[in-house]
């Protein structure tokens, strides 16, 4: 756990405040074995999004082979020997209930792993293990403990086994990882709730903060005395890749600029659910993410007489947390930035929406169809 005294070696002024650490990919989202799009992906691409759109501070470790062919904010090391990333999304399963199985993945392609040498000597305050294809191994979150007031962990940087023959993704018990031994060292661990059956939850929440995301039903966090439900955002899903990175990316973005964990979550919940609503990786509407930002600072504002260490994370649920939703929501739901509450109009009518650009969409995403999904898109999903 984070203490004062884990911060001790230097400022704050001279330590990277986020170190994301993980390969970027390619992502190829499939559906009835057609192509529908292909982005830039790897929660790393995600996380990163986030957290410089809440123009929050961060470096990036991240490994690519000299096929990578996107533009990002972050260089990349590139391997000659090595080829980048590749990840299939099989889109033909159905959605069952809260079982949360929307997808097959296969690793096609697999870039080298991230060693402890390739991390920087400097320190950071905080660290994200973010890996996708197996490329975070013991001894790189090892130093990333090392050298990081506080470690947050995705699960699927610890947990995934890839088929020797297609690169179908597995899952294996958290226990049987090498990983293991070192969560007591860690500060938060992030898990989906399809994910969070490969470990004993209520064991890892004596060592760590667990925090498990459930879709459109928002999220919880558990630590060592308590849990607390979070509520989820509206969002019109069309492609549930990467929500639960940008949750974490708005989790660790909240944090850092000192929201209590439950006022955090509900800005990861929030990002997940702006991420749902776009192909690939989103890009955010710069006047919404002006709104986010401003309610941040407002919300901290209310907490300036409090006196908490910087390091020490605060889990009870503040006065005010329900407004702080309802400001998040209002942010989100505002015109323009909402694609969702636009009412149907002559002038928007099915025929001509389909010719008019939706803002949101990234340059970084090749969309070869309007969803992931072959289904109508829906005003209103994922109510709480
Ligand atoms: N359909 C949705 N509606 C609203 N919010 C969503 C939706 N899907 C995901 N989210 C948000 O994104 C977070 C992460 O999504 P989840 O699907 O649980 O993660 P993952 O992408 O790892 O499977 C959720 O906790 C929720 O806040
Ligand atoms: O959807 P999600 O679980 O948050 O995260 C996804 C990974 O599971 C996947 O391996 C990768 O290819 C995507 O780009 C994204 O990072």
């Amino acid at each position: 756990m984070v203490t004062s005294t884990a911060a001790a070696h230097k400022t704050p002024q001279q330590q990277t405040r986020v170190l994301i650490v993980g390969n970027y990919c390619h992502d190829v989202l499939m559906q009835k074995d057609t192509v529908k799009a292909e982005s830039l992906g790897g929660a790393a691409s995600f996380i990163s999004n986030v957290v410089n759109g809440m123009s929050v501070s961060c470096n990036l470790v991240s490994k690519v082979g000299e096929d990578f062919k996107y533009p990002v904010d972050f260089t990349p090391i590139v391997i000659p020997t090595s080829k980048t990333t590749v990840f299939h999304a099989y889109f033909d399963l159905a959605i069952h209930g809260n079982c949360h199985q929307d997808r097959v993945l296969k690793r096609v392609s697999a870039c080298d792993p991230i060693r402890p040498s390739d991390l920087p000597d400097a320190r950071s305050k905080f660290g994200m293990a973010v890996g996708v294809g197996g490329e975070i191994l013991p001894e790189t979150l090892e130093r990333m403990i090392e050298t990081c007031d506080a470690v947050f962990v995705d699960i699927q940087a610890l947990i995934r086994v890839f088929d020797s023959v297609d690169g179908t993704v597995k899952l294996v018990k958290l226990e049987e990882t090498e990983f293991y031994s070192l969560l007591p060292r860690i500060e938060v661990l992030k898990a989906s709730s399809e994910e969070a059956v490969f470990m004993d939850v209520e064991e890892v929440r004596k060592w760590c903060c667990v925090v498990v995301t459930n879709g459109k039903e928002g999220c919880k966090v558990y630590w060592k005395d308590g849990e607390l439900g979070i509520p989820p955002f509206l969002a019109n899903q069309k492609d549930p890749t990467g929500a639960g990175d940008s949750f974490l990316g708005g989790f660790v973005a909240g944090l850092v600029q000192g929201l209590a964990v439950p006022d955090a979550a509900l800005l990861g919940n929030l990002f997940g659910s702006l991420t749902v609503e776009q192909i690939g990786l989103p890009k955010f509407d710069s006047r919404l993410l002006q709104r986010v930002k401003d309610e941040v600072q407002r919300r901290k504002m209310q907490f300036l007489h409090c006196e908490r260490s910087e390091y020490e994370l605060e889990f009870l649920k503040p006065d005010g947390h329900e407004q702080f939703h309802a400001s998040l929501g209002a942010a989100k739901s505002t015109p323009p930035f909402s694609i969702q509450a636009r009412p149907w109009t002559p002038s928007n009518s099915p025929k001509e929406t389909e010719q008019t650009p939706i803002p949101h969409y990234t340059a970084q995403a090749k969309l070869l169809a309007n969803s992931v999904y072959e289904e109508p898109i829906q005003t209103v999903e994922g109510k709480p």
